[in-house]
C-alpha cells in the first residue's frame, strides 16, 4: 500500500510518501515560506540508503500551488518515485480542527468535508487550506482513498475541569465552545517517543510545539490532560502571527472604544500578532537576525516568547504533581537553542537543568540536551507528523 501523506500547516506544506510495510519513508518534502515571497520547496528521494536532494525557490502565494509543484516533484523523471499519481492507494490529510463530532481517523466523505468546512471559523488559518488540499489531492490522487487524522483527537482524553470555560453551561453545550487543543498528533508522537526512550510508561512529561503556530500539552502516562491552545488554535503561547493569552477585554475595548469590527480583530490576532506583531517578522530565523543586529524590538519579543513557555511549565508541572521530562519539537523547538535555553534557565529549583553546551549543538535525531545531574530531562524530538498520519491510516484502513 503506498501512503501518501500531507501535513498542511499555517506556513507549510510538509509531505511523505510510504509504503506501508516500513516506517522509513519512500520521499518526503517541505515546501516553506508559503505566502512570504521567497517560497523554498526541498524535495528528498531515499533509494537505497541514499538521498536525493532537490530544493527550489519560487513564488508560492498559497497552500494550493505548492500542492501543483509537489505533485510534479512525484512524477519527475530521473526523481520519480511512482509512475502515475494513480499509484496512491491512500492520501492521508492532517485535519487542524475536528470539533467534537470528529474525533477519530476516518475516511473522507462528503460529509466529513462539510463537518471541516462547518469548523473554519474555528481554524481559518487552517481548515480552508485542508479541504483545499483534499480537493486538490482528489482531483491528482483519482484512485486513493482520503483519510483525514485529526490535531484535535489526541487532547480528547483531558477531563472537563481543563476543557470547560467558566463562562454559563449552555455556551457548551448549545455552541460547543470549549477547549480542544490542536498539534495532537504531534504531542501524540514526540510523547510516546519520551516514554520509549525513557522507559517509563506512566512518566509525567511536558511537550513543547514551537512551529509557526505553537502550543504545550502535560501529558501524564501517555494521557494528554492539559493543553494550551483552546477552542481555536489561537491561545496559549506566543506563535509567529497569534498572540496566545490575551485579556478578552482587550476585544471589548478595541470594539466598544476604537470601533474595529470582527473581521478586523480576527486579522489582528491570528496574523498581525505574536512575533510579527512585536518584531515585523514571523520567522524566528529572521528575528535571531534582527538580534545579532542588536534589535531591542527583537529581543524582548524572544523574552516574552520564551516567558509565556516558562509559565506553562510550572502550570503543567503542578497539574501532575510532579515531571519527568520535557520535550521541546517543531521547526522552532527543534533548531532555536536560544528558546529551549531561555525557557528552561534558572528552572533548578524544580530539578529542570539545560547543558547549555550540549544544548547549543545540531545533531539530527533525538537529543538529551539536560545536564548531567537534572532530575527533569530536557530532550529535543523531531516530530513526524507524517509518520504518525501513515500509521492512523494503516490502522484504520487494516481494520
Ligand atoms: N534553523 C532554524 N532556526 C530557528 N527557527 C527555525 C529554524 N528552522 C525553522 N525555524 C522556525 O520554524 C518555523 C516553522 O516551523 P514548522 O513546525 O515547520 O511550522 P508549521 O508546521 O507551523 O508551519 C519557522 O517559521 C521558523 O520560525
Ligand atoms: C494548529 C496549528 O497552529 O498548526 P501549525 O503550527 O501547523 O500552524
Ligand atoms: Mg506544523
Amino acid at each position: 500500500m503506498n501512503i501518501f501523506v500531507i501535513n498542511s500547516g499555517s506556513s507549510s506544506i510538509k509531505y511523505q510518501l510510504f509504503h506501508s510495510e516500513s516506517a522509513e519513508p519512500v520521499c518526503s518534502g517541505l515546501v516553506e515560506r508559503i505566502g512570504l515571497g521567497d517560497s523554498l520547496i526541498k524535495h528528498t528521494v531515499f533509494i537505497n540508503g541514499e538521498e536525493k536532494v532537490t530544493k527550489l525557490e519560487l513564488d508560492i502565494p498559497d497552500h494550493e500551488a505548492g500542492m501543483f509543484e509537489v505533485e510534479k516533484l512525484l512524477v519527475q523523471p530521473g526523481i520519480a518515485v511512482v509512475h502515475n499519481p494513480d499509484d496512491i492507494n491512500v492520501v492521508g490529510h492532517r485535519i487542524v480542527h475536528g470539533g467534537e463530532t470528529l474525533t477519530q481517523t476516518t475516511i473522507i466523505t462528503e460529509e466529513v468535508k462539510e463537518k471541516i468546512k462547518q469548523l473554519y471559523p474555528l481554524a481559518p488559518l487552517h481548515n480552508p487550506g485542508h479541504i483545499k488540499g483534499i480537493e486538490v489531492a482528489q482531483s491528482i490522487f483519482k484512485k486513493a482513498t482520503q483519510v483525514a487524522v485529526f490535531d484535535t483527537a489526541f487532547h480528547q482524553t483531558m477531563p472537563e475541569k481543563a476543557y470547560r470555560y467558566a463562562i454559563p453551561d449552555n455556551f457548551y453545550k448549545d455552541y460547543g465552545i470549549r477547549v480542544y487543543g490542536f498539534h495532537g498528533i504531534s504531542h501524540k508522537y514526540v510523547s510516546g517517543r519520551a516514554i520509549e526512550h525513557l522507559q517509563k510508561p506512566d512518566a509525567k512529561i511536558i511537550t513543547i510545539h514551537l512551529g509557526n503556530g505553537c502550543s504545550m500539552a502535560a501529558v501524564n502516562a501517555g494521557k494528554c490532560i492539559d493543553t494550551s491552545m483552546g477552542l481555536t488554535p489561537l491561545d496559549g503561547l506566543i506563535m509567529g502571527t497569534r498572540s496566545g493569552n490575551i485579556d478578552a477585554s482587550v476585544l471589548l475595548y478595541l470594539i466598544e472604544q476604537q470601533g474595529y469590527d470582527a473581521a478586523e480583530l480576527t486579522s489582528l490576532l491570528n496574523k498581525k500578532s505574536g512575533m510579527f506583531g512585536l518584531t515585523g517578522y514571523s520567522d524566528m530565523r529572521d528575528i535571531t537576525k534582527m538580534i545579532n543586529e542588536g534589535s531591542d524590538a527583537a529581543a524582548l519579543a524572544y523574552e516574552m516568547y520564551a516567558y509565556r513557555i516558562r509559565k506553562f511549565i510550572g502550570a503543567y508541572s503542578a497539574a501532575m504533581n510532579g515531571l519527568d521530562a520535557i520535550v521541546f519539537t517543531a521547526g522552532v523547538g527543534e533548531n532555536d537553542a536560544l528558546v529551549r535555553e531561555m525557557a528552561c534557565h534558572d528552572m533548578d529549583f524544580m530539578g529542570i537543568q539545560i547543558s547549555t553546551e550540549e544544548n547549543a549543538q545540531r545533531k539530527p535525531g533525538l537529543r538529551d540536551v539536560s545536564a548531567s545531574q537534572s532530575k527533569v530531562k530536557v530532550l529535543v524530538i523531531p516530530t513526524n507528523e507524517e509518520l504518525e498520519i501513515a500509521k492512523q491510516c494503516k490502522a484504520l484502513l487494516q481494520n
